[in-house]
């Protein structure tokens, strides 16, 4: 049998460490003096103090390896929500979970901090102010957002005071910031294929965008005070840059920043909402024969046309939290993060 290596509080572990989130939470735990084992399927830096170990989540002899010594774990891990590829996020957020939760009990970890979403609550309909004790989404609106409800109720499940396991789940919303993939390169892609010159509503929605930066510093804070006599342990926290900002000035705040037009011209929700059912349907038919992927999918719209904005004081009263940056210096600094995707550039 193999040694178990005493677990250092220092020590700990991101699964899903190469990716966006991933890799902001990596560096800043390494400023903060813990050392890292990256697990991930892929490596895409390197970074003095920390160790990459490559392989699926899904594979319980992987995962403990990395985990060796390791007393906190962070899942960061998921499938783009842009896929739609359903067996995959049974996969990997539902069956993988529950081997990170196996994994995690066997290598004697003692947390575990999910990055879940606050999209675990959102069914394509109007969220003001939404506090954490809002039901889980009836009808999910997505693959993805069905398979983090399921990945979040088995991380908190697992949370064990007598046998030294505990869990606590983040939820951010909208994450932004330097080297997303996602939302500021999808963005400028629509924009260059002239498909930004419309709003969806009446553009007076209110939704979160949440700086990368608040997002970790959510995380780090959640560790740290995840105790047995905490309240953290087996709960679920929102974490935001707490300034709910119009999703259209904020759409057009970024692209006005990097050298595009704002939109202008209004179009109604439930014409472009069901324009955007009508075409996911039609990419599901012809998938056999062709590869469709819309800009416009029901997802996008429906966050890009309703109000979901989100309540962080469990977080403050809690652990503590208050966002590090504040949105207008967020949106400054990530704008100048993407020299390469300036009109022109
Ligand atoms: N971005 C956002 O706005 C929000 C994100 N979240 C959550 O935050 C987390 C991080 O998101 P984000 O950083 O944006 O995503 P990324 O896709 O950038 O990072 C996820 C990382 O996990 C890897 N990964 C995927 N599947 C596996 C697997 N089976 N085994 C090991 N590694 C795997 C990915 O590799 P590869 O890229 O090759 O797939 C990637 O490196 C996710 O859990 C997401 O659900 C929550 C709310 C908002
Ligand atoms: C084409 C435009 C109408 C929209 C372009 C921007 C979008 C790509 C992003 C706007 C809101 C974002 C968002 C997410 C992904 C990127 C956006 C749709 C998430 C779905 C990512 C995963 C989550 O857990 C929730 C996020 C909500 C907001």
């Amino acid at each position: 049998m193999a040694t178990r290596l005493r677990p250092s509080s220092k020590r700990c572990a991101v699964i899903g460490g190469s990716g966006f989130l991933g890799r902001h939470l990596v560096e800043q735990l390494i400023a903060r003096g813990y050392s890292v084992s990256v697990f991930d399927i892929r490596q895409s830096y390197e970074l003095p103090g920390v160790t990459f170990h490559l392989g699926d989540l899904c594979d319980k002899q992987a995962l403990l390896s990395a985990l060796q010594g390791v007393s906190l774990v962070f899942h960061c891990a998921s499938p783009a929500p842009s896929s739609d590829d359903r067996a995959l996020f049974q996969k990997v957020n539902m069956d993988g979970t529950c081997t990170v939760l196996q994994a995690c009990r066997e290598a004697g970890v003692q947390k575990l901090v999910l990055t879940s979403s606050a999209s675990v609550v959102f069914e394509g309909r109007d969220i003001k102010d939404g506090k954490e004790d809002l039901p889980y989404a009836k009808k999910p609106i997505d693959y993805y957002t069905e398979t983090k409800i399921q990945q979040e109720k088995l991380v908190l499940a697992a949370c064990d005071k007598e046998k030294g396991f505990l869990t606590v789940a983040i939820r951010p919303h909208g994450i932004f910031g330097p080297r997303d993939p996602q939302l500021v390169p999808t963005l400028v892609d629509a924009a260059r294929k002239g498909k930004m010159k419309f709003i969806i509503g009446d553009g007076s929605n209110l939704v979160d965008f949440t700086f990368v930066e608040n997002v970790v510093h959510g995380h780090i804070l959640a560790a740290e005070r995840l105790r047995p006599e905490s309240p953290l342990c087996g709960q679920a926290y929102h974490i935001t840059n707490d300034e709910p900002v119009h999703f259209w000035d904020f759409m057009s705040q970024v692209l006005v920043g990097l050298g595009y037009d704002a939109p202008r011209y209004h179009l109604p929700y439930w014409l472009v909402y069901g324009l955007a059912l009508l075409l996911w349907l039609l990419a599901l038919l012809l998938r056999p024969i062709l590869q469709l992927q819309p800009t416009f999918t029901p997802m996008r719209v429906a966050l890009a046309g309703t109000h979901h904005y989100y309540n962080c004081s469990r977080a403050k009263e809690d652990m503590g939290y208050k966002p590090l940056v504040g949105l207008q210096e967020a949106i400054t600094r990530t704008v100048e993060s993407y020299p390469h995707l300036r009109q022109g550039g």
